[in-house]
């Protein structure tokens, strides 16, 4: 019997990877913490899932885990490394894509240097379900540049009017300027899930009125003290308190997410992803 390679196996999977950008329009609102919770959550439930840490100015993830790599994705542009190389393991076996100050502009890179990123994604020889992209708070092209590339849009937002209001912006630039129509709601830092589910209805009064788009509730993360105290100690709380009431929430936000129909591509390679970038980009500025 032939055995087949990793990567041919790889390619051969069924399951098409999905992406999803995390994004909030106002910053502060917990969009990192969502985006490594969710990320460990999904892990934990058996999903190959990668985070890509895209707030590129900031490289949050990695602080905010306490994880550290000598190179970055500038590295794997240059050629330098693989980005196999660079690559972080997290909790529960979470890869981690860490963020490159270097890059400042994602939007802006050059036809070279687009095509040694998507050419780095498809040389890696791992599987991939789901792909978290924590981007940058505001509306910066960099933002756009990702929601339009992936397949979902997780919108993170907390009981505060500017962060209600900079969540709508978001949408309305995503949606007239460059055609996405489609967003999931996540509520932070609300004491219930009702408050949460209120929060969502606010924010869908105003979309219903004013835009052509769909705007899905995916869950509430409640306010919760063991959260604040595991950033404190750089780590997932879903990994240092995984019975603790955000825990048990960002659990619920990862089935609900798996439950999801997935959007196909041609196969589960992430490269696929990029070259969508790739071609959003085109369309930017
Ligand atoms: N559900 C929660 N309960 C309690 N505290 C939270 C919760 N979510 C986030 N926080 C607190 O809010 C702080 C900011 O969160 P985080 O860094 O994830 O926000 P952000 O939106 O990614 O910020 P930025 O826009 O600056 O990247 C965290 O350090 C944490 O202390």
């Amino acid at each position: 019997m032939v055995e087949r390679s990793s990567s041919v196996s790889y390619l051969a999977r069924s399951q098409p990877v999905q992406v999803v950008a995390v994004a909030s329009g106002k910053g502060g609102v917990g969009k990192t913490s969502v985006s490594v919770n969710l990320g460990v959550a999904m892990a934990r439930r058996g999903h190959e899932t990668m985070l890509f840490d895209a707030d590129l100015g900031l490289a949050n993830v990695g602080v905010l885990l306490g994880l550290q790599s000598r190179h970055d994705l500038s590295h794997v542009m240059e050629g330098r490394v693989g980005l196999e190389e660079i690559l972080i393991d997290g909790p529960a076996g979470l890869k981690i894509v860490p963020g490159a100050s270097g890059i400042s502009r994602m939007a802006s890179l050059s036809r070279p240097e687009q095509a040694g990123l998507v050419r780095a994604f498809s040389d890696l020889p791992m599987p991939i379900d789901f792909l978290l992209v924590d981007t940058a708070a505001g509306i910066s092209e960099d933002v756009v540049f990702f929601a339009r590339a992936a397949q979902d849009v997780l919108l993170v937002v907390c009981d505060e009017p500017a962060s209600l209001m900079d969540a709508y912006a978001l949408i309305k630039v995503l949606n007239k300027e460059h055609g996405v129509s489609h967003f999931n709601f996540v509520a932070n830092m609300v004491p219930s899930a009702q408050q949460g589910r209120r929060l969502y209805s606010k924010l869908l009064c105003v979309t219903d009125r004013f835009l052509d788009i769909v705007l899905s509730y995916l869950g509430t993360i409640p306010i919760d003290e063991q959260l604040r105290k595991a950033v404190q100690h750089q780590r997932a709380v879903t990994d240092l308190y995984p019975r603790s009431r955000s825990a048990i929430a960002f659990d619920e936000l990862a089935r609900t997410l798996e439950a999801r129909p997935r959007t196909y591509l041609p196969s589960g390679h992430p490269e696929f992803f990029l070259e969508r970038m790739v071609q959003a980009g085109a369309g930017c500025g």
